[in-house]
């Protein structure tokens, strides 16, 4: 049996750079094309081996949990929280994504549905007709709103705005050196970019600590993320403390909120790029007519179709690696522990037998056949499977099922759109320049009005 899999060695400085600073999506392809797939380089941070093979895949997302580390979590861990789900392993991990099943299951995750639509028609409403407007600046907007309300409960216009304000203070305050040169997490006088951080984290803390204690305090049912966390019991009968229920809000913020703000601008840009797909998943939508119940819009096949069609063609998560604890076999090789492999949407996503044409945003593939776990990967797999994955898709559906039916937009430029590096996620080059042209016959009424604010509530999917 060989031991690695072949490779070009180095991967070289303008590859790195590349890699790094634009999209790795050319460098992977064109080393898998030299070396196969999977491949192995050496990189500033040692030797890593990306694998697009779905055999592969289903090798390393089926094999024991215990037999991975998660790979570069030192690099989030400041800001997720040393005990969130997204970097907690064993023991901890594995009751923690339980204990969060439950405000993510589908059926909870539904009733945000009403929310996710107030939120998209609130963004939209701040349209003028004929200026353009940063698509992605509205989805990341929209996205944001959609974590404050619906993960962190957060009710009340002003309470809301201060929490915004924290959260945003945060995103800025995690400045890309303090991801990528642990060395410079010092204080400084208190005037490094790592206190920066620091005091934004803590700011931002103060205000969902305040939240944590009133809802404990009033004993209040809640059906946000925040209630449902609160609500459910590890199996011993304790919950989550609330140094351990920051740390998850925190993971949930930053895995969640980019995350489906760059897939939304995506699903946009690729649309009005591509009219008879934007006709098609009007014709669809159109013909639920305009007061259609939330519920029925995310059952439609095309609209799923097309949003499964934006997260292959551009994921926004394109690097999360599982490091073997023990010596690992796969595909005739064999790992010795300590080496991380990368599980890469970007090559699995782009292999010709599995997508022909991978470079056309063509929907309809998804509905000529079904996809395997290991043949389709935007969301992971495995044991650390995202656990907003149902979120994701009620956010993508509604916000492009409402906004479609209502507006009439178009992009404000027709070059095309690079998928590249944006700090932990990958997403379109630039803001993603659009434009009002009008609103479309048929709006609703909560679109032609001022939207009224609603909260979670179960079974309020409609
Ligand atoms: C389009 C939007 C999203 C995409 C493409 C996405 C993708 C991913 C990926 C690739 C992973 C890593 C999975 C792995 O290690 O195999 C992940 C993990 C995770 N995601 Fe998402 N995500 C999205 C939205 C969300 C949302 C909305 C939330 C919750 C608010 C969320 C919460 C999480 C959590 C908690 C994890 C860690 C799971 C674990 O380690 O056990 N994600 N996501």
């Amino acid at each position: 049996m060989q031991m690695l899999p072949p490779g070009p060695g180095n991967l070289g400085l303008i590859d790195t750079l590349r890699s790094s600073f634009a999209s790795p999506a050319p460098v992977l392809r064109r080393l898998a094309a030299e070396h196969g797939d999977p491949f192995r380089v050496l990189t500033l941070n040692g030797p890593i081996t990306f694998v697009g093979h779905p055999e592969a895949l289903r090798a390393i997302y089926t094999a024991d949990p215990e037999t991975f580390e998660p790979f570069g979590v030192e690099v989030t861990e400041p800001i997720f929280g040393r005990t969130s789900v997204v970097v907690s392993t064993g023991t901890r991990h594995r009751r923690d994504r339980k204990l969060l099943a439950a405000p993510f299951a589908p059926a909870a995750v539904k009733s945000y549905a009403t929310v996710v639509a107030d939120v998209a028609r609130e963004a939209a409403s701040q349209w003028t007709p004929c200026q353009p407007f940063s698509m992605l600046e509205a989805t990341q907007s929209i996205a944001l709103d959609i974590v404050i309300r619906v993960v962190f409960g957060v009710r009340g216009e002003a309470r809301i705005r201060d929490v915004r304000a924290a959260v945003l203070d945060l995103i800025h305050a995690v400045h890309p050196l303090i991801l990528i040169m642990p060395a410079i997490r010092r204080p400084f006088g208190g005037l490094g970019p790592w206190a920066r951080m620091l005091r934004a984290r803590a700011a931002l803390d103060a205000l969902l600590a305040q939240e944590i204690r009133a809802l404990r305090a009033s004993g209040e049912e809640r059906a946000d993320v925040l209630g449902l966390i609160l609500k459910t019991r590890y199996e011993g009968g304790d919950g989550l403390g609330d140094q351990e229920i920051l740390d998850q809000l925190r993971a949930l913020l930053f895995a969640g909120h980019e995350t489906t703000a760059v897939s939304l601008a995506w699903a946009f840009y690729w649309l009005h790029h591509e009219p008879d797909t934007l006709a098609r998943l009007r014709a669809e939508i159109d013909a639920l007519g305009p007061e259609a119940p939330l519920e029925k819009l995310l059952g439609l096949p095309y609209l799923d179709a097309v949003c499964l069609e934006t997260l292959r063609i551009a994921p926004p998560v394109v690097s999360v690696g599982r490091v073997p604890r023990k010596p690992f076999a796969l595909l005739g090789y064999t790992f010795p522990p300590g080496e991380p492999l990368v599980p890469s949407p970007l090559l699995l996503h782009t292999r010709e037998e599995l997508y022909p044409e991978p470079d056309r945003f063509r929907p309809t593939r998804f509905l000529e056949r079904d996809f395997s776990p290991f043949e389709f990967i935007a969301f992971g797999g495995g044991g650390r499977r995202c656990l907003g994955v149902t979120l994701a898709m009620v956010e993508m559906k509604i916000t492009l099922a409402i906004l479609l039916r209502e507006y009439q937009l178009r992009l404000a430029s027709v070059a095309p759109v690079e998928h590249v590096q944006r700090g932990l996620t990958m997403g379109p080059r630039g803001r993603v320049p659009m434009m009002l042209e009008g609103r479309r016959r048929g709006a609703t009424s909560a679109a032609r009005g001022n939207p009224t604010r609603s909260e979670p509530r179960v079974g309020a999917a409609g």
